[in-house]
């Protein structure tokens, strides 16, 4: 991919600011950034804890594979400067979400640590919440779990590349939270991240 540095771009600020979105709102944007194996559960924590933010009047978006996958991101591969360019593009997709004041939930395999650790520091950039959440279940419970039966055409060669089988999974070293699928109950997973929230200041307690 040919890349072009945005040069001759000037920055133009309007007079409705994000805490002003913020005190509309009657909430903080914040990314909530589910990263884990494919099957790991990453999707399904997200959409339960969607209804339950949304249930507490929290305007929420998820972000994952459908809505970015198949559009914006379409003409990513799997490759890792793909993988790269597809969180990339997704950090800055979630910043856009914040700065609405919306909290964006994303789901992506993301399976380096750089291409996380940069999208931590876009947010950091920015002072903006990003909340790492690493969904964590041994290989043989997602694989075992294969919710879409790509763990088996992956093991048959039928594709390259796929995380876990033939592409490397780097795990978060400091997350901001744990979940270990195979050994908590949606609902417990749903709770823990509500907490997190809470101590953080982005839910009132
Ligand atoms: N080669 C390979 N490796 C891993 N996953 C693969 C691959 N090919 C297709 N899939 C399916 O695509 C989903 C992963 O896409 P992501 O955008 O999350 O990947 S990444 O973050 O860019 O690594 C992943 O979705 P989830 O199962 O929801 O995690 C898979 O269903
Ligand atoms: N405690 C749990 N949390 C999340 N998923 C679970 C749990 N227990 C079983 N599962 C199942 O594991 C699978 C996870 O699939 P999915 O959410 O699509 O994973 P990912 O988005 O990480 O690829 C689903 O079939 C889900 O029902």
């Amino acid at each position: 991919m040919t890349e072009q540095k945005a040069t001759n771009i000037t920055w133009h600020d309007g007079d409705v600011t994000r805490a002003d979105r913020n005190k509309l709102l009657g909430q903080k944007g914040a990314t909530i950034w589910f990263t884990g194996l494919s099957g790991s559960g990453k999707s399904t924590v997200a959409v339960a804890l969607e209804q339950a933010l949304f249930a507490r009047n929290k305007l929420v978006y998820r972000l994952d594979g459908d809505n970015v996958r198949h559009g914006i991101n379409k003409n990513l591969g799997f490759s890792a400067e793909d993988r790269a360019e597809n969180i990339r593009r997704i950090g800055e997709i979630a910043k856009l979400f914040v700065d609405a004041g919306v909290i964006a939930l994303s789901s992506f395999v993301s399976p380096y640590r750089t291409d996380r650790d940069l999208v931590r520091a876009m947010h950091a950039e920015s002072d903006m919440d990003f909340i790492e959440v690493y969904v964590d279940v041994p290989l043989a419970v997602a694989e075992e779990r294969d919710p879409k039966g790509l763990y088996k055409k992956a093991r048959a060669g039928e594709i390259p590349n796929f995380t876990g089988i033939s592409d490397p999974y780097e795990a978060p070293e400091t997350p901001e939270l744990v979940l270990k699928s195979h050994e908590m109950s949606l609902e417990e997973e749903v709770d823990a991240v509500i907490a997190l929230l809470q101590q953080r200041g982005i839910l009132p307690a």
